[in-house]
């Protein structure tokens, strides 16, 4: 049952906490209440999802909403001291979490980012092998067709997208066409997005995992406007009892778990509440106020994030033939691509790619405006690029110990030179497919600026954001290891009562949007819970 006041739920005691409906958190209640004797709650912060028509239409992605976090970043040194638009519709404050407003785009990353996720966590079974039963969930070679969550191809064809085959087609030595990305062995090349779409409208763990019927299990209540102040130490070492208020001015109410709390409030929520409730770094915490309780330094350190740069030409005519085009998301097509092997950056740093068949850089291809501002006429085409094997790390802290306050967030874009090299190849990519004949007579001018190494990067370290896919803040380490956040089982290291399943376990970022592995992760940890509670 869905409700948005506390009085409506059942009880104050549940066997299950799970704090945030987003990706992660509703694979989480889902997997968990098909258990019809086990009683189990869901937080969160945001609104429902339903009638929403922004996290409904496709297309409606491009748009910024009202239902966010409102964060901002700290000033980024290596974007010339800017605070980028992170989070200006970051992290979405809505049941669904960020699989409600992303932009839809459903990559796996390659087996080798799977792999070096079991080698850093010690656990075999977080390898690309393992993991797929829970892969072709979603997706029968290297796709499954019962998953809960629809992931499809584009519905309406622009002629834009011809052209881009067109290109490819034409230069397939350097930009090869990829017909499956997702395949795990096989990711580099350009193919046709894969997205989270069924029938239309968009899919998202609100969707596919809170579906009407699935909300009708009488052990399943979800509360939302709920947003989570701390977890509160109810033995010494353990962690099951959270606090929660509408906001900063409602009362807090308390619900305690007799199973497990189990924290999915994402890369910058997780580590957020962790902290405010005593879990962090101890002297950072003292600084600011907060009685520390557990000494965790890794909480909030290591996050991991791509750098994005909306690269954009001026077109000659406009499309007159568009009916259908919101089925889609505004991107229709992305690529996978290396630096060569022999560049010279790799004198200064070893390969931070998860393998020789992993992705550098992302292309990501745009029948329209990337970016803001809009000019006041025109007609335009896109091609991001994004840093998606970055070498920069960045951290979520606070100062402040109000849970209410915006935590800092420094995703450190662009800090490494490894990483501005990579951005800088991935522009003189795409002005090289710009140049293949496809595109003669429909490109009038490009809005890259500058042309020099220097210029280039004056105009990357301007113009670049975040892809919004920061990851790492609670990262899983070996058992016993003296860094890290959760073990390999996702439990919060030295601690009973609390684990955490979301993007923050991940500890390292994939070359990939995020979602997939998200959802893929989130469905072993329902099974490692029910195993542990069998
Ligand atoms: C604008 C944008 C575009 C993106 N595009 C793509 C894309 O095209 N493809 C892709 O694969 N990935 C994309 N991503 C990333 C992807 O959506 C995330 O990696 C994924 O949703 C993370 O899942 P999660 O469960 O960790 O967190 P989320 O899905 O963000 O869920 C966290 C939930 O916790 C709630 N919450 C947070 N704090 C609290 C609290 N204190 N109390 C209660 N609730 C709380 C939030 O409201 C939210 O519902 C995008 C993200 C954004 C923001």
């Amino acid at each position: 049952k869905l409700v948005d006041n506390v009085a409506d739920l059942p009880s104050d005691s549940f066997d299950f906490v799970v704090v945030g409906g987003g990706a992660a958190g509703n694979v989480i209640a889902n997997r968990l209440s098909e258990k019809p004797r086990l009683l189990r709650v869901v937080l969160e912060a945001g609104i429902s999802n339903v009638d929403v028509l922004g996290a409904i239409v496709p297309f409606f992605c491009s748009r910024s909403v009202p239902y966010d976090w409102n964060y901002t970043t700290v000033p980024q040194a290596g974007l010339n001291g800017q605070i980028v638009t992170y989070p200006r519709k970051y992290r979405g404050r809505i049941l669904g979490g960020s699989s409600s407003i992303n932009c839809l785009v459903y990559s796996r990353g390659s087996s080798e980012d799977f792999d070096r996720w079991a080698e850093l966590s010690g656990d075999p079974g977080w390898s690309w092998d393992s993991l797929q039963p829970y892969i072709r969930k979603f997706d029968p070679a290297v796709h499954g067709f019962n998953g809960l969550l629809g992931v499809g191809l584009a519905g309406y064809f622009h002629p834009f997208d011809q052209r881009v085959f067109n290109a490819v087609d034409e230069l397939s030595a350097e930009f090869p066409y990829n017909v499956d990305y997702n395949s795990g062995t096989h990711q580099l090349g350009i193919g046709w997005t894969q997205a989270t779409i069924r029938g239309g409208e968009r899919s998202s763990s609100a969707t596919a995992y809170l579906a009407p019927h699935f909300l009708q299990r009488p052990n399943l209540h979800v509360l939302i406007n709920a947003q989570v102040t701390r977890v509160l130490q109810t033995e010494s070492l353990a962690f099951r009892a959270v606090e929660f208020a509408t906001d900063a001015k409602s009362p807090r109410h308390r619900i305690t778990a007799r199973k497990e709390v189990i924290l999915s409030a994402g890369s910058v929520g997780t580590p957020h509440i962790l902290m405010h409730s005593g879990i962090g770094n101890a002297s950072a915490l003292s600084r600011v106020g907060i009685a520390p309780l557990h000494d965790l330094p890794s909480v909030g350190q290591n996050l991991s994030d791509h750098t994005f740069l909306g690269n954009q030409w001026q077109l000659r005519e406009w499309n007159a033939t568009r009916t259908g085009p919101l089925v889609d998301t505004t991107i229709t097509q992305v690529g996978w691509l290396r630096i060569p092997d022999n560049s010279s950056i790799f004198q200064q740093f070893p390969d931070p790619a998860a393998g020789p068949h992993t992705a550098h850089y992302e292309l990501l291809f745009t029948n329209g405006l990337i970016r803001p501002p809009t000019p006041p006429t025109g007609n335009f085409m896109g091609i991001g690029t994004a840093v998606v094997a970055p070498v920069s790390r960045g951290s979520i802290t606070l100062n402040s110990s109000d849970p209410f306050a915006s935590p800092l967030i420094d995703p450190a874009l662009l800090s490494s030179d490894f990483d501005l090299f990579v951005m800088r190849e991935a522009v003189k990519s795409v002005q090289r497919f710009v140049a293949a004949r496809a595109w003669d007579g429909y490109i009038i001018a490009s809005l890259i600026n500058g042309t020099t190494d220097a210029e280039l990067d004056a105009y990357i370290r301007s113009e670049s954001s975040s892809e919004y896919h920061p990851v790492g803040t609670a990262a899983m380490s070996p058992w016993g290891a003296r860094y890290g956040v959760v073990d390999p089982d996702l439990r919060v290291k030295g601690l009973t009562g609390l684990r955490v399943v979301d993007a923050s376990v991940l500890p390292i970022v994939p070359a990939a949007h995020t979602q997939a592995a998200v959802y893929i992760f989130a469905e072993r940890a329902a099974d490692l819970i029910k195993a542990a509670w069998a």
